[in-house]
């Protein structure tokens, strides 16, 4: 049998407000098992580049990556967020590495091709070091991922944080049991986005193509939902998502995902 292993996204949300961080670095350091962390900080980039005079855009939910920017997200990403999260997990006993996709060429990845838009500096995956990975979680450590890539021949890379969590899973696939989790200040995928209690609490294929029908899916949850079936279509054995309460073991109110 497959050890099982757990890879959790957090978003920005919970990054940025410093109360839920904590709380849910204390549930994080507590899981049992070969865990993986994945974190975002889009916001705290936009934050920091505006006041560096440097303006970001987005289209559809994805940030154009000027040179400039490139910079701008390295510093926050692969830096300050990064190592205050490693900080945060050494100071509660669980032995994590801080890593980029450069880092161990963990996850390599090419520039988006230009199509309609030009997305500039932002990678697609193209693989992941799943023996160097596999080797880390051997050691007792616990990989911290941030959203850069690179394409092998010295180019960093902005990469989501919810692809990043996906391809990491699906690279994974072979050697465990994986499952994901998409942790975001909500509780779960919502049938009224402004009714936190109007959780579904489980999405198949047939619903997941019921909810894009009627518009129910939108925005960020867009990407987030083709994420989760992109990796279960490739292996990964379970998606969920939800507060970070979904963490405990009593918590019931959380979308799960299957095929
Ligand atoms: N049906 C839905 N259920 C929950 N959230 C939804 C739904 N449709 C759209 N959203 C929006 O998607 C957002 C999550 O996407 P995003 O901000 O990219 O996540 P993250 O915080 O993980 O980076 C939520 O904050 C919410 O505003
Ligand atoms: C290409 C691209 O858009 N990358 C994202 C990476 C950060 C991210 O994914 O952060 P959240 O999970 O907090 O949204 C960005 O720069 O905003």
């Amino acid at each position: 049998m497959k050890p099982s292993l757990s890879i959790l996204k957090i978003g920005g949300n919970v990054i940025e407000n410093k109360a839920e961080l904590s709380q849910f670095l204390t549930l994080f350091s507590k899981l049992e098992g070969f865990k993986i962390l994945v974190h975002g900080g889009g916001k705290l980039a936009t934050e920091i580049g505006k006041k560096m005079g440097i303006e970001s855009k987005m289209v559809g939910g994805r940030r154009i990556t000027d040179e400039q920017s490139l910079e701008v997200i390295t510093m926050v990403y692969a830096g300050l967020t990064n190592k205050r999260v490693v900080a945060e997990l050494q100071a509660r006993n669980c032995n994590a590495i801080g890593l980029s996709g450069a880092d161990g060429n963990t996850i390599q990845a090419h520039k988006r091709p230009v199509k309609d838009i030009d997305y500039g500096f932002a990678g697609d995956v193209d693989g992941v070091n799943e023996g160097l990975l596999s080797h880390l979680l051997t050691l007792g450590l616990t990989p911290v991922f941030c959203a850069m890539t690179h394409d092998g021949k010295g180019q960093l890379l902005n990469t989501n944080a919810d692809t990043i969590a996906s391809e990491v899973a699906i690279g994974l696939g072979e050697r465990y049991e994986t499952t994901l989790y998409y942790c975001f200040e909500k509780n779960g995928v919502l049938k009224d986005v402004s009714d936190d209690r109007s959780v579904i609490q489980h999405i198949d294929t047939a619903t997941y193509n019921e909810l894009l029908e009627q518009g129910i899916i939108a925005d960020g949850m867009l990407p987030k939902m083709a994420n989760c079936f992109h990796a279960l279509n490739n292996g990964v054995t379970k998606v969920c998502i939800g507060n970070m309460a979904m963490l405990t073991q009593n918590e019931k109110l959380y979308t799960t995902i299957t095929l």
